[in-house]
């Protein structure tokens, strides 16, 4: 059961009023849900029973330190891309034996410091950085646990913006030079192989494309245990989709069950980094219509929340659904432009919406629990929104709204 509900004309979230977090925190701001987190780690935890496997939740899709708190209460590791998210997966608890460190360009203090904190492996994704990461281990007298992300060309059939596993994309080794990579690691004092990954991108709505990048890994694997390399683990990344309007991506457990199927007997543990499918339809993004307005062409409703605060739209031009939160509030019925109130004619949260609307009409803007506050920004020195995450009866500020002063912290004028 969806974790928000609509009560007497009222959207919930679990036990809770949206007007009520509304009327206490302001809007724009983002509201969680903690049981809708939960349940998307326990689907694939129990997909996943049976066999030897690690959720590592990508933080980047939403890092706040209460959400990276529950994940890793309920044993979740973590996919981490920075110095920065590693510090926030520290502060939150988690164990960074449980710690997997993706992205292209590592610098050599991350790598130390994530060397020093013990992480579970490194996610090489070029040769250059292997070279670099086994130096680095060297010089602070460790050994790096590696596993190299091979681009296996395979098309997501995603956003091209979000898709990340063909040739021409930035990310992981071609997986045709991936053995001699991988004979080269062998080769390096300061490293030992334990895995090979692969990350093709986000917001897949099928498992053909899994399939694919899964079985041209089992290739690879099975090519280095004839030359005598095993690996411990096969780690096939994040990207499962979510249903943000008619897209039927599978089920949790159906998508795993594809996966356990294609890498069938072999005695690999099985590393997951999911980031959309835990958290985007556990969040909601609350704004209020401050605005009516009325053109030619089209009937624009000026809300509080902008690009700034969720890109989503503006950047791959995605589809959210967009409510109100009280039915029968009244209002003019109409079709609405959703719009902000960034200088930008990209600034919208939703176009052609068929809603009923007044000035002060709180709307919930759906599936906003991943990349969303994440990706928000200053642009037209707007405070970012505040965080509250629901827990039952209960709902916790876990960031604070941003303040003018803090926008302006670390700023300064020319000396004279
Ligand atoms: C390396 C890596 N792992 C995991 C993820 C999480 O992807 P998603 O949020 O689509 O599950 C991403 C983002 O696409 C990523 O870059
Ligand atoms: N930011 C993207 C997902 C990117 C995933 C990053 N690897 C989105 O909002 O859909």
């Amino acid at each position: 059961m969806s974790a928000f509900q609509r009560r007497d004309g009222e959207l919930f979230v679990e036990a809770v009023a949206l007007t009520a977090i509304a009327g206490a925190e302001g809007t724009p701001c983002y509201v969680y849900s903690r049981a809708a987190m939960e349940a998307a780690l326990d689907a694939y935890q129990s997909a996943l029973a049976g066999c030897r496997h690690l959720v590592c939740y990508a933080v980047k899709a939403n890092s706040n330190l209460a959400v990276l708190d529950l994940l890793a209460r309920r044993g979740a590791g973590f996919d981490i891309v920075s110095g920065g998210e590693l510090e926030r997966v520290v502060a939150a608890g988690g164990d960074p034996a449980k710690v997997v460190f993706s992205g292209v360009g590592k610098q050599a203090g991350e790598m130390a410091r994530a060397l020093e904190l013990g992480i579970r492996c490194f996610n090489v994704e070029s040769p250059a950085e292997l070279e670099l990461l086994d130096s680095v281990a060297r010089a602070h007298g460790v050994i790096a646990p590696v596993s190299l992300r091979v681009n296996p060309d395979v098309d997501a059939e995603t956003h091209p913006y979000i898709s990340t596993g063909l040739k021409e994309n930035k990310f992981g080794i071609d997986s045709d030079g991936a053995l001699a990579v991988y004979r080269r690691a062998a080769e390096l004092a300061g490293l030992r192989i334990v895995g090979m990954d692969c990350h093709i991108g986000s917001q897949l709505t099928s498992t053909g494309p899994f399939l694919d990048a899964v079985a041209r890994m089992l290739e690879l694997v099975d090519q280095l245990a004839d030359e005598g390399i095993t690996l411990r683990h096969l780690d096939v990344g994040g990207g499962l989709g979510v249903r943000y309007r008619d897209e039927q991506p599978p089920a949790i457990g159906q998508y795993i069950a594809a996966l356990r199927a294609a890498v069938g007997e072999r005695d690999l543990e099985l590393v997951f980094e999911p980031g959309r499918s835990i958290v985007a339809n556990a969040g909601v993004l609350l704004t209020t219509v401050n605005y009516l307005k009325h053109s030619a062409w089209h009937n624009f409703a000026l809300v509080d929340a902008a690009m700034n605060d969720f890109i989503r739209p503006a950047l791959y031009e995605a589809w959210v659904d967009i409510e109100t939160v009280s039915d029968g509030a009244g209002g003019e019925t109409g079709t609405w432009d959703v719009v902000g109130p960034v200088c930008e004619t990209a600034d919208f949260l939703g176009r052609g919406r068929e809603l009923t609307l007044r000035p002060g009409s709180l709307l919930a803007v759906r599936g906003a629990g991943a990349y969303g506050f994440v990706m928000s920004s200053n642009y037209n020195t707007r405070p970012r929104a505040a965080e509250v995450l629901v827990d039952g009866e209960q709902w916790h500020v876990v960031r604070e709204r941003e303040t003018l002063d803090d926008l302006l912290r670390g700023e300064r004028r020319l000396p004279n």
